[in-house]
């Protein structure tokens, strides 16, 4: 198969409105033995359209199981999965195959279990699409492999590609039939630091260009670099995250930016993140004051008893202080 220059086609027009990823209050309990495990704890995400977010977590922190839920291999035990308007704890098998067909495209960590070894990379882009009846095939697997940056291994089994190839041929047949949302398990596990910066911004880029929503699930924090947002998961539960943008200052040098944001659940708890804990010694007990837009949060005066006075700027921040820096002072440093 030839490999064919033209504009790649965009996601067909989306047929829902709000968020392609919404989880709420999401319960996943395992029993085994007798033993119940608790693996998602009321995990609640939210990820807009075209966005690319990267959720990381150490091991046994339920990555997996909210992406085996996710991918509609698995049903949540209790609260709500909707993506792409689609409602995940209701589906009938007909429609669970038409979701994993045509709302969802997954890669895998390992790459032997994206590609079917026997075809060539234009071939296994083509599968899904000849599954799903698609026309102009032929074009449509130009478009995604040339996206990809790997026309030039188009003709080339798995075995005979590097593992950057395999991964990014694994993520054109997984956009081959216009998914909404791109979900990927470690999807650089296997890669060397070079091969896995090539492998996300080739996501990120194919993102841009299809309109596709990308969430990367990894324990590896080191993606934060790669994504616009990241999320992490604890304990079966999403709790802080990282929001990254490029600021332009008077002199035109551009400057990356970070702000650290915490989910607050309905009863009004939220977790802090753990840098600020550590850092500020917080524990037990704070003190709190509402200010006319932000709450002022502080180590308890009974136990630090000389606190300083002048605000500092917060170590896990690229950005510029904020008035809520203010609110934070290290135990230690009035000491
Ligand atoms: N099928 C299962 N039966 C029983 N317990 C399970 C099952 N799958 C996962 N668990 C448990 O649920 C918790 C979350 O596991 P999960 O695989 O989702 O974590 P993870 O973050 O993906 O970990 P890893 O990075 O090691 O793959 C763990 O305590 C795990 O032991």
């Amino acid at each position: 198969m030839t490999t064919t220059h033209s504009p790649t086609t965009p996601v067909a027009g989306r047929e829902h409105e709000g968020p392609d990823i919404l989880c709420e209050d999401l319960v996943r309990i395992y029993s085994t033995e007798g033993v119940e495990i608790q693996a998602l704890q009321g995990l609640n995400l939210r990820v807009e359209p075209g966005d690319v977010v990267a959720l990381v977590g150490a091991s046994g922190s339920g990555k997996s199981t909210l992406l085996n839920i996710l991918s509609g291999l698995d049903k949540p035990t209790g609260g709500r999965a909707t993506v792409a308007g689609v409602n995940l704890n209701s589906m009938t098998r007909q429609q669970r195959v038409r979701y994993q067909r045509h709302t969802v495209g997954f890669v895998w960590q390992q790459t032997s279990r994206n590609l079917m070894p026997f075809l060539t990379a234009a071939e296994n882009v083509a599968l899904p699409l000849l599954i799903s009846g698609a026309r102009e095939r032929r074009e449509r697997v130009g478009e995604l492999l040339d996206l990809l940056g790997v026309s030039d291994v188009a003709n080339r089994r798995p075995a005979e590609m590097s593992g950057g190839q395999q991964q990014r041929v694994a993520i054109a047949t997984a956009v081959a039939n216009n998914p909404s949302v791109l979900l990927a398990d470690e999807p650089t596990g296997e890669l060397d630091d070079a091969m896995s910066e090539v492998v996300l911004e080739s996501m990120r880029d194919a993102s841009e260009r299809l309109g596709v929503t990308v969430l990367i699930v990894t324990h590896d924090p080191t993606i934060a670099d790669h994504v616009r947002r990241t999320v992490q998961i604890r304990d079966g539960n999403t709790s802080t995250e990282v929001l990254r943008h490029v600021e332009v200052d008077e002199h035109g040098a551009e400057h990356l930016v970070a702000q650290e944001y915490t989910v607050i659940d309905r009863a009004g708890r939220l977790q802090l993140p753990s840098g600020y804990v550590t850092d500020l010694g917080l524990r037990d007990r704070v003190r709190l004051e509402l200010e006319p837009d932000h709450v002022g949060v502080w180590p308890d005066q009974e136990r630090h008893k000389a606190v300083a006075p002048e605000p500092h700027q917060h170590p896990h921040r690229d950005g510029a202080e904020t008035s809520d820096d203010a609110a934070f002072r290290r135990p230690e440093e009035g000491q």
